[in-house]
């Protein structure tokens, strides 16, 4: 591939909150060249979140990437053909031939993330889909990155980056700040000419999520209802505050499980929700303060932005900083799309050698390229 020569490519994300996939259309140089061409959400329904839950209990045990004991074999291949499906409905309601499409970018779903000891491990069977889909296939992006010293994560960086550079007058004030709150969140600092600063921020919805399923029985506070009603307990928020993590410098990354859900009784339903939130908020503002300029921008993708509370809370501590908050979509993108958008632009980096990661991204000793490619090979007749 030329190195100007710009492809359509499908991403597919399945991030930590498990909650579906996501799928986008962009058209890509794997450089500056980005147009966003859509996207869609594909929810998990309950029993395919349980059996993932499970897998991510089970695989707690794994000590090679590659061993997929009891039900995580059955599982891999369920998520793949889950994908393959997403695939191709997003393809049907858009009109789109799958042939037109030069490759697609396949994350699967982190199993575990302990990059203390080299071990990263993300389900996705990457041949299986590229059959299905009768295309090429990257997958497997976090490996090279690890092998090379780095955490292996994030990898959205060099998308942010990319994203950058296009952004209306009214954002593009250097140094931006994107911020993802998914289940755990990251940021990435750009200052419009040297190599993108992120690292892992802390956690984003996760506990919240795990704290409202078990005290409520509900997957997620939706429109912050639960939180509204309750007051941050400052004890509490304090005790995750003071976790070593958010003082530790930058290459970091975590792991679903790194911060524990609160424990049953911690405090009423709405109070520790609440307070959660302010965690989540706080954890950004935190990482923002160790990087080595204040952000003038920062844009918020992910479910997280869909929270009042942590917005609301993000929004109060940046301005104290000089910082203007901006949704995604207020700067012209699309906040639930970004990651899977990002692992097409990566898949595309990758057919072409370009690196995924520095080491201001995820402490890599040079940058580094990555991801697996898994041919689609037609058969004979
Ligand atoms: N309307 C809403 N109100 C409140 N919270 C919401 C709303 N919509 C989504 N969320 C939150 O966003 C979460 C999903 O966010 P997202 O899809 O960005 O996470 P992810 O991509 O799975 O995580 P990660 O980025 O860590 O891989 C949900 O689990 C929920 O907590
Ligand atoms: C190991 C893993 O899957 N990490 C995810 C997770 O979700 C958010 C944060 O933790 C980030 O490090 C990463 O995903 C994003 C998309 C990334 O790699 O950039």
């Amino acid at each position: 591939m030329g190195r100007s020569q710009a492809i359509r490519a499908i991403g597919l994300m399945s991030g930590t909150s498990m909650d579906g996939i996501d799928v986008a259309l962009i058209e890509t140089d794997g450089e500056s060249h980005v147009r966003r061409l859509g996207a869609a959400g594909f929810p998990y329904d309950a029993g395919f979140r349980r059996r993932l839950a499970e897998a991510l209990d089970e695989a707690k045990a794994l000590r090679e990437r590659e061993a997929r004991p009891g039900s995580l074999a059955a599982v891999e291949r369920e998520l793949t053909d889950r994908h393959a499906e997403a695939v191709h409905r997003f393809a049907d309601e858009n009109g789109l031939d799958l042939r037109d499409i030069g490759v697609v970018g396949f994350h699967g779903q982190t199993l575990l993330h302990r990059p203390q000891e080299g071990l990263t491990v993300q389900l996705g069977d990457g041949p299986r889909l590229a059959e299905a889909l009768g295309r090429d296939v990257v997958f497997d992006m976090r490996a090279a990155d690890m092998r090379a010293g780095g955490q292996g994560a994030p990898l959205i960086p060099a998308y942010h980056a990319a994203l950058a550079a296009g952004l209306p007058d009214e954002q593009r004030r250097y140094p931006i700040a994107f911020v993802n709150i998914g289940g755990i969140s990251n940021i990435t600092a750009i200052d419009g000419d040297t190599a993108p600063i992120a690292f892992d921020s802390g956690p984003g919805n996760a506990l919240i999520d795990q704290w409202v399923a078990r005290e409520a029985g509900i997957p997620f506070d939706q429109d912050g209802a639960v939180a509204s009603e309750g007051h941050v307990d400052t004890g509490l928020a304090e005790a995750y505050l003071a976790a070593p993590f958010f003082d530790k410098p930058a290459p970091k990354s975590l792991d679903r499980f790194d911060f524990a859900v609160p424990e049953p009784g911690a405090g009423a339903l709405e109070d520790v929700a609440r307070t959660l939130c302010f965690v989540a908020a706080e954890a950004v503002l935190k990482a923002a303060a160790h990087l080595p300029a204040t952000p003038k921008t920062w844009i918020v993708g992910g479910g997280g932005r869909k929270h009042p509370a942590i917005m609301a809370d993000l929004k109060a501590g940046a301005a104290r900083r000089g910082a203007r908050v901006w949704l995604a979509e207020e700067a012209g993108l699309d906040g639930d799309a970004l990651e899977a958008e990002a692992w097409a632009y990566l898949a595309v980096r990758s057919l072409k050698g370009l690196p995924l990661s520095w080491p201001s991204t995820t402490g890599c000793r040079r940058p580094v390229t990555g991801g697996v490619l898994a041919r689609f090979t037609p058969r004979q007749p």
